[in-house]
C-alpha cells in the first residue's frame, strides 16, 4: 500500500514528538561543558522512562516473534528496533521542554522592540561555565554565589512549605505510577489484540478474497489503516507506518526501488539518517555493493531536509560544512533554543550589583564564562527578565552571547570615533558605547528607518550619550563621513547561525539569497574598509561579522576584500574561543590568513552560529613587502 505524501512536519509538530531537549538537559550541557547530546549519537544506555522501556520491549518482542512476517518486514523491524533504542532520550527531552520554558518565553516577549528586531535578542550560552568567574573582580564569584543563595532562599519557600510540597509530590508520584501501570496494562491488552488482528490479516491475505469480497470491508480496512498508521504524531503508531512505506523506499540495504510516490515519512527519515550515518562511518565495510557514497549522502540530505523541516537546498548547503555526524549535531542543536543571556550595562552598574539585584528578585543566574566580564546566563526567573526595574533602568540588555564577540574583537578605545554600519537594534552599538565609557563618538547607522526606532530606544534606555544615529545605505560610506578609528560591520545575512531562533530560515533561503547577500556583504565590507583612517593613532581596525555559518557570506567575502584592497591585512580577533575559519572549501582556496577568523556553532559552544573577522588597515607606505 502506498500512502500519499504528507506535508513536512514543522518544528511544532516535532516538539510534540519530543525533539527539543528539556531546559534541564540543556542546562547540563551549558554548565558542565558537556557537548550537546545528539539523538543520532552512537547507541548508549538510555534512561527512558519506565513506560517507554516497557513499550520498547514489547515492540521488540512483538517484532521478533512476528509469526508470519515476510523478510521485507523483518528488515524493517530490525531498523525500527535500533531507532527505538537510540531515541529514548530524545522523547524524554520534549516532554519536559514546554513546561520548563514558560518563564523564559515571557522574558522574550516582554522585551518589546529588542525581541522583534534583530539578532540581539535570542540568547546564547557558553560551555566554560564551570570555570566561569568574574575574572577581574576578585571575590566577585563568592559574592555572587552567596547572593544567589540568599536570593533563592528568599524567593523560594520556607522549609515547612517545602516539606508540605514534598509530601504532596510523593502522593502525586504514587498516583502517577499507578496510572502508568494501568496504562501499560491497557496497552499490553491492546497490543495482544493487535497481534491477533495481525494474525487475522495474514490469514485473510492467504485466503485471498474472503475479506475483500465483502462489501465495504476494503474501505474499512483503509480506515483502520488510517487510524493505525495515520496522520497523528504519535511516534509509536507511526512506527507502523514505516512498515508500510519502507518496502519501496531507498533504504541503504534494499534493491533499487522507485521511491517517487513514497510518503516523506518523518520517522522513516529519522531511522534512515541513523542507518546511513552508520554506513558512512565505515563505508568500505558497510556500504552496499554498487551503491556509491554520494548516493548515500544524497539520501541522507534528503532525509535531513524531511526530518528537520529544511528545504533540500539549504540542508545540503549546511551539510557541506561538517562531517556527516557533526552535521547532525548541528541540525539537532538548531532544534534547541540557546540559553538566555544578558549583558550588564557598565555605564550604569557593575555585574556583581546587577546579579545581586536580580537574584533578590528570584532570578537564578551565573556568569556566562571567563571570556566576558559583563555577561550573565539566566537559568530561570520568577519575574519577566525583559521587564524588571533593572531592565527598565537600563542596567542590562538581553543579548545573545555570540553577539558580544564582534565588539570584544573590535575593542574600541576611549575617545575614538567608531562607526557601527548596520546597527539596529543596537545590542552592539550600546556595548561599543559602554566599552568606550561614553567617550568619543559611535556613529550608529542602519538603512532601515523603522529599525532605527528600536536602536534609539535602546541607546536611550542604556544611557549611551556618545552616539549619533544615522539612516543611510552603508554602501554610501565613506562619502557620508569617513576617517574612523574603527568600523564594525555586523552585516545583514542569511541568519543560518540563528535557526534555533528563527525556524523560517529553514525554508525561506534559496540559491539567489546566497548570491545576493554575499554581493551586498562584499560591497559593504569594502565601504567599511574605506571608511577607516589607516593613520589612526589608536585604531585602524575593521571587524566583519555575521550570524551566518555559510562560507559564501563569511570566508568568501573576507577573501574578496583581501583581493580588492591591498591596504588591509587580517589580524587575530583576540577572541579566546572559536573554530578557525576555512582556508579552503570545496575546491576553493582562500587566503591562508583566513585561519585567523573565527567561527562559532550552536553545537560546539551552545551559542548562536557566528563568524568574526578582524582587519587592520595599514598605511600603504607601511605595507610589508611580500
Ligand atoms: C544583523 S542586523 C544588525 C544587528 C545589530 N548590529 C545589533 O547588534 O543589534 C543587520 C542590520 O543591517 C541592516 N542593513 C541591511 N542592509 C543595510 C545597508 N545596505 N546599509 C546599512 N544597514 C543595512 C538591517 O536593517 C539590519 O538592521
Amino acid at each position: 500500500m502506498v500512502r500519499e505524501a504528507r506535508p513536512k512536519l514543522g518544528r511544532k509538530a516535532r516538539t510534540k514528538q519530543g525533539l527539543i531537549p528539556s531546559y534541564d538537559d540543556f542546562k547540563k550541557g551549558a554548565l558542565e561543558r558537556k557537548p550537546y547530546k545528539s539523538t543520532f549519537s552512537k547507541p548508549s544506555n538510555n534512561n527512558g522512562d519506565r513506560k517507554r522501556k516497557r513499550n520498547d520491549g514489547d515492540k521488540e518482542s512483538k517484532y521478533l516473534n512476528g509469526k508470519k512476517k515476510s523478510d521485507k518486514r523483518e528488515k524493517v523491524e530490525f531498523i525500527k528496533n535500533s531507532e527505538v533504542k537510540n531515541g529514548d532520550d530524545f522523547y524524554d527531552f520534549g516532554e519536559e521542554d514546554e513546561n520548563e520554558y514558560g518563564s523564559d518565553s515571557s522574558a522574550d516577549s516582554s522585551n518589546g522592540d529588542v525581541v522583534n528586531s534583530g539578532d540581539e535578542v535570542v540568547d546564547s550560552g557558553d560551555e566554560e561555565e564551570g570555570r566561569a568567574m568574574f575574572s577581574d573582580d576578585e571575590g566577585d564569584n563568592d559574592l555572587l554565589e552567596s547572593a544567589n543563595m540568599q536570593g533563592l532562599a528568599k524567593a523560594f519557600k520556607t522549609v515547612g512549605e517545602k516539606e508540605q510540597e514534598k509530601q504532596k509530590q510523593q502522593q502525586e508520584g504514587e498516583e502517577e505510577e499507578k496510572e502508568e501501570e494501568e496504562e501499560v496494562e491497557e496497552e499490553d491488552e491492546e497490543e495482544e489484540e493487535e497481534e491477533k488482528e495481525d494474525e487475522f490479516e495474514f490469514l485473510d491475505d492467504d485466503s485471498d478474497g474472503l475479506v475483500e469480497g465483502e462489501d465495504g470491508v476494503d474501505e474499512l480496512d483503509d480506515e483502520l489503516d488510517d487510524e493505525e498508521f495515520g496522520d497523528d504524531d504519535d511516534g509509536e503508531e507511526d512506527d507502523a507506518e514505516v512498515e508500510i512505506n519502507v518496502d519501496k523506499s531507498t533504504l541503504p540495504s534494499t534493491e533499487d526501488q522507485d521511491s517517487s510516490n513514497i510518503a516523506p515519512d518523518i520517522h522513516l527519515s529519522r531511522t534512515r539518517i541513523q542507518e546511513i550515518l552508520n554506513v558512512l562511518d565505515d563505508f568500505t565495510k558497510l556500504g552496499e555493493r554498487g551503491r556509491s557514497r554520494s548516493e548515500y549522502v544524497s539520501q541522507l540530505i534528503s532525509d535531513i531536509a524531511n526530518y528537520y523541516g529544511y528545504t533540500e537546498f539549504l540542508a545540503g548547503k549546511l551539510f557541506e560544512l561538517f562531517s556527516p555526524r557533526e552535521a547532525i549535531e548541528f541540525f539537532e542543536a538548531n532544534e534547541v533554543p540557546r540559553p538566555i543571556t544578558i549583558r550588564t550595562n557598565t555605564l550604569k552598574t557593575r555585574r556583581r550589583n546587577l546579579a545581586q539585584a536580580l537574584v533578590n528578585r528570584g532570578v537564578n543566574l551565573k556568569p556566562i564564562g571567563n571570556w566576558t566580564k559583563v555577561g550573565l546566563q539566566i537559568f530561570d526567573s520568577q519575574v519577566p527578565i525583559g521587564a524588571t526595574p533593572e531592565y527598565l533602568a537600563g542596567h542590562y540588555i538581553i543579548q545573545a552571547a555570540s553577539s558580544f564577540l564582534p565588539c570584544i574583537a573590535l575593542a574600541p578605545q576611549e575617545g575614538e570615533r567608531v562607526l557601527d554600519m548596520a546597527a539596529a537594534p543596537g545590542g552592539k552599538t550600546t556595548y561599543l558605547s559602554a566599552l568606550m565609557k561614553n567617550t568619543g563618538c559611535v556613529f550608529a547607522n542602519d538603512s532601515n528607518k523603522a529599525r532605527t526606532k528600536s536602536l534609539i530606544a535602546n541607546i536611550h534606555r542604556l544611557g549611551c550619550t556618545n552616539t549619533v544615529v544615522c539612516n543611510h545605505d552603508a554602501q554610501e560610506f565613506p562619502r557620508v563621513i569617513g576617517g574612523f578609528d574603527r568600523v564594525l560591520l555586523d552585516a545583514p545575512c542569511s541568519g543560518t547561525g540563528v535557526i534555533a531562533k528563527d525556524a523560517s530560515v529553514k525554508t525561506s533561503r534559496n540559491e539567489k539569497d546566497f548570491i545576493d547577500l554575499p554581493f551586498l556583504q562584499k560591497k559593504l565590507l569594502l565601504a567599511a574598509i574605506d571608511s577607516v583612517d589607516a593613520s589612526s593613532k589608536t585604531g585602524g581596525y575593521i571587524v566583519y561579522s555575521t550570524c551566518s555559518v555559510m562560507v559564501d557570506e563569511n570566508e568568501a567575502v573576507v577573501d574578496y576584500a583581501l583581493r580588492k584592497r591591498s591596504d588591509i591585512k587580517l589580524v587575530d580577533t583576540g577572541l579566546v574561543f572559536g573554530v578557525p575559519g576555512f582556508t579552503s572549501f570545496r575546491g576553493k582556496e582562500f587566503n591562508q590568513k583566513l585561519n585567523l577568523t573565527r567561527r562559532y556553532y550552536p553545537h560546539t559552544y551552545n551559542v548562536d552560529g557566528f563568524f568574526v573577522a578582524k582587519f587592520k588597515k595599514i598605511k600603504l607606505e607601511e605595507k610589508p613587502k611580500k
